[in-house]
C-alpha cells in the first residue's frame, strides 16, 4: 500500500478535532493496510518514530530533493529505509544518512514529503497521538481498546502490539504480560487544583500519599538480579547502587516495585530536586556521588511478588502486599480517608515536611499505564504546567548571546480552531546561568527559523513552569495567558506529546474563578486564592508578558 494513503490520513487526522473521528479515520487506514503493513504505519505514527529518527537536523531536511510527481513509495518500504538510516554509524555516517534520506525524498510526493518531515522531527501534530493510535489499532483488529492498552503497558513497542492485535487478536495480545526484568509503562496521575476537588473525583474514601519530588524508579528484582528503570523506561541500575541494595535486602524472591528515589537531608526533608536529578543523570562514579548525596528509595506500589502478578488487584490489596514486602521506612507515608478536613490536614502536614504535594488515589483501582481513568490524582500547592518551548528570544545585557525569553506552548489537545501548539506566555524567569547556557545550546540544535530577535524551534523541549494564575488575554490564541510564569526546571524525561493541554489550563482558570467563593484554594494556601486578574487587576497584560527587550 502506498505511503500516500497514510500521509493523507495523517493530514486528515490532524485536521479533525474529535477524538472518536480521528480514531475512525486511522482505523480505516490500518484496515486497508492490513496486518503486513499496518504495524509499519503504527511505528511511523507513534512515538516509535523516535527510534526511526535519522539524527539529521533541520538544515539537512532543507537540502532534500523536490517532490516526485507520482506516488510510488510503500509504507513498509519507508519504515525500512528509516530504520536503515538510523542504523548508520561510524565515520561518514552523516553523509551516508543524508544520501539514503535524499533517495527516499526523491521518490516521495509533496504530501508524502511533508508527512516524512513530521515523522522525522517528531511533529505529527495529531494530539494525544499514542492514545488515538492504540484505539485505532483496537478498532481495526476488532478487539477491546483496553486489551491493546494493557499490552502496550507491558511492552513499550506499539509496532509489536499492533502486529499481535492484527494477526492474532485477543489471544495474541493476552500473551503480553508483566515480565520481571522488562519495565512496564508507568501509571500516571491526573491533577486537581485542590484536595477537595480530587476527593470529588473519586467514588469512595481515598488514599492520600506523600508526593515526593524525586525521580520515579521502577525496580525489578529476580533473585539476585536487580534492574532500576526511570519514568521513561531508561535503565539507571548502575547509577543508583543504594536502590539496588535496598531491593536485594527485601524478603522476596522476585518483585516489581514502583516508587520514587530522593535525596533527603539529615532532618528527613528533601534536598533540592537538582541534587537528586544530578545523581540519576550522572553516568560516572556512582559510589563517590552516593557518598556525597545518598538517595533513598520510597516505594508506593507493588506490581509483582514471588511469581504472582498484582497489576489487576485493587490499590488497597497492592498496598497491603507492599507493606508485607517492604519495611515502613522504605514506603511513602499514606492515609485513607473520605473526610475532607482529615485529607486537608494530611495535605498540610505533608507540605510542612517539605514535600511537593499529595497523591490522592482510588483504593479500588487497578494499576493502569498512563493517565487514563484518573485512579491517581495529584494535588500541589502551587500551579505548575509542563509546557513546550516553541521559540526563544535573544537576551540582552548580561544575557546577551544567550537564548533567554522562552515562548511557552501547551498542546491544543484537539481543540478546534487552534494550531497543534497554543502559546500561553513567555518567561525568562527562574533560569540560572548554567540553564541559560544549556538551553541556548539545546534550542539552537532544534532551530527551525529565525529573525533578528527570535529563534523558532522544533517543539521538543518540555519545561516545567510555575505561575501564579491564569488571566484572560486577547493577545494569545486561546484567550488565556499565564501570570508570573517562571521556569522550575527542564523535564528531559518527558516528550512533547506528554505536555499539558489547553484544557488543563482552562480547568485551572475555572477553578480560580470559584476559589474565592468555596474557600478551598484559600485554605490550601494556593496562589489560586488570589482570583482571576480581571477581578483583582494587579498588572497590565502587557507588563505581565515579560520580555528581555
Ligand atoms: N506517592 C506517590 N505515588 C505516585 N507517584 C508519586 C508519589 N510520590 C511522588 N510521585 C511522583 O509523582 C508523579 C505523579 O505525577 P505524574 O504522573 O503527573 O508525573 P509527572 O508529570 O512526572 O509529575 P510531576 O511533574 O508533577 O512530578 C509520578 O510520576 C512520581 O514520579
Amino acid at each position: 500500500m502506498l505511503l500516500r494513503r497514510l500521509a493523507l490520513t495523517s493530514r486528515a487526522v490532524a485536521a479533525e478535532p474529535g477524538r472518536r473521528a480521528k480514531t475512525e479515520l486511522l482505523a480505516d487506514c490500518l484496515r486497508e493496510l492490513g496486518p503486513a503493513e499496518a504495524p509499519s504505519a503504527v511505528a511511523l505514527l507513534s512515538g516509535e518514530s523516535q527510534r526511526l529518527r535519522t539524527g539529521l537536523g533541520p538544515a539537512a531536511l532543507r537540502e532534500l530533493p523536490p517532490p516526485a510527481a507520482d506516488p510510488v513509495l510503500g509504507v513498509r518500504e519507508t519504515e525500512r529505509v528509516l530504520e536503515a538510516i538510523a542504523a548508520v554509524h561510524g565515520t561518514g555516517a552523516r553523509a551516508e544518512r543524508h544520501r539514503l534520506l535524499a533517495g527516499l525524498f526523491e521518490r516521495a510526493t509533496e504530501v508524502e514529503q511533508s508527512f516524512l518531515r513530521a515523522v522525522l522531527v517528531g511533529d505529527l501534530r495529531q494530539g494525544a497521538l499514542d492514545a488515538v493510535v492504540a484505539d485505532a489499532v483496537a478498532r481495526a483488529a476488532g478487539v477491546a481498546a483496553a486489551t491493546v492498552r494493557r499490552a502496550l503497558m507491558f511492552r513499550g513497542s506499539a509496532r509489536a502490539v499492533a502486529e499481535a492485535a492484527l494477526t492474532g487478536g485477543e489471544p495474541a495480545l493476552a500473551t503480553f504480560r508483566l515480565e520481571v526484568g522488562r519495565p512496564v509503562r508507568p501509571m500516571l496521575a491526573a491533577s486537581a487544583p485542590d484536595v477537595g476537588a480530587a476527593l470529588e473525583h473519586l467514588p469512595g474514601p481515598a488514599a492520600l500519599e506523600w508526593k515526593l519530588d524525586g525521580i520515579r524508579v521502577q525496580v525489578h528484582r529476580d533473585g539476585g538480579d536487580v534492574g532500576v528503570f526511570t519514568r521513561s523506561l531508561d535503565d539507571i541500575t548502575a547509577r543508583v547502587p543504594e536502590v539496588v541494595e535496598a531491593a536485594l535486602a527485601l524478603p522476596v524472591r522476585s518483585a516489581v516495585l514502583d516508587g520514587e528515589a530522593i535525596a533527603l537531608g539529615p532532618d528527613g526533608r528533601p534536598r533540592p530536586f537538582q541534587e537528586t536529578a544530578a545523581r540519576t543523570a550522572a553516568r560516572r562514579d556512582p559510589e563517590r556521588l552516593r557518598a556525597e548525596v545518598p538517595l533513598s528509595p520510597h516505594f508506593f506500589d507493588l506490581l509483582h511478588r514471588d511469581g504472582e502478578d498484582l497489576v489487576d488487584r485493587p490499590g488497597r490489596e497492592r498496598w497491603a502486599a507492599l507493606a508485607g514486602a517492604v519495611p515502613a521506612g522504605l514506603r511513602v507515608a499514606r492515609t485513607e480517608t473520605g473526610d475532607r478536613e482529615e485529607a486537608l490536614a494530611f495535605f498540610r502536614a505533608t507540605l510542612a515536611r517539605g514535600h511537593e504535594g499529595v497523591l490522592v488515589k482510588d483504593p479500588a483501582a487497578g494499576y493502569r499505564a498512563g493517565r487514563r481513568g484518573a485512579g491517581w490524582i495529584k494535588v500541589k500547592p502551587r500551579h505548575t504546567l509542563d509546557l513546550v518551548v516553541l521559540a526563544a528570544e535573544w537576551g540582552s545585557g548580561r544575557r546577551q548571546g544567550f537564548l533567554s525569553n522562552l515562548h511557552l506552548g501547551a498542546r491544543a489537545g484537539g481543540e478546534p480552531g487552534l494550531g497543534p501548539w497554543v502559546m500561553l506566555g513567555k518567561t525568562f524567569k527562574g533560569l540560572t546561568d548554567e540553564t541559560l547556557a544549556r538551553q541556548t545550546e539545546a534550542l539552537l540544535a532544534r532551530e527551525v527559523e529565525r529573525d533578528a530577535w527570535t529563534v523558532r524551534v522544533r517543539p521538543e523541549l518540555v519545561v516545567e513552569i510555575a505561575f501564579d494564575g491564569v488571566q484572560r488575554s486577547p493577545r494569545y490564541p486561546a484567550g488565556l495567558a499565564l501570570r508570573f510564569a517562571r521556569v522550575v526546571r527542564y523535564r528531559p524525561d518527558k516528550s512533547a506529546a506528554e505536555a499539558d493541554t489547553v484544557a488543563t489550563v482552562r480547568e485551572i482558570a475555572a477553578a480560580e474563578g470559584t476559589a474565592a467563593t468555596d474557600g478551598v484554594a484559600a485554605t490550601d494556601g494556593t496562589a489560586a486564592a488570589e482570583g482571576l486578574p480581571e477581578r483583582t487587576p494587579r498588572r497590565t497584560p502587557d507588563r505581565d508578558i515579560p520580555s528581555d527587550d
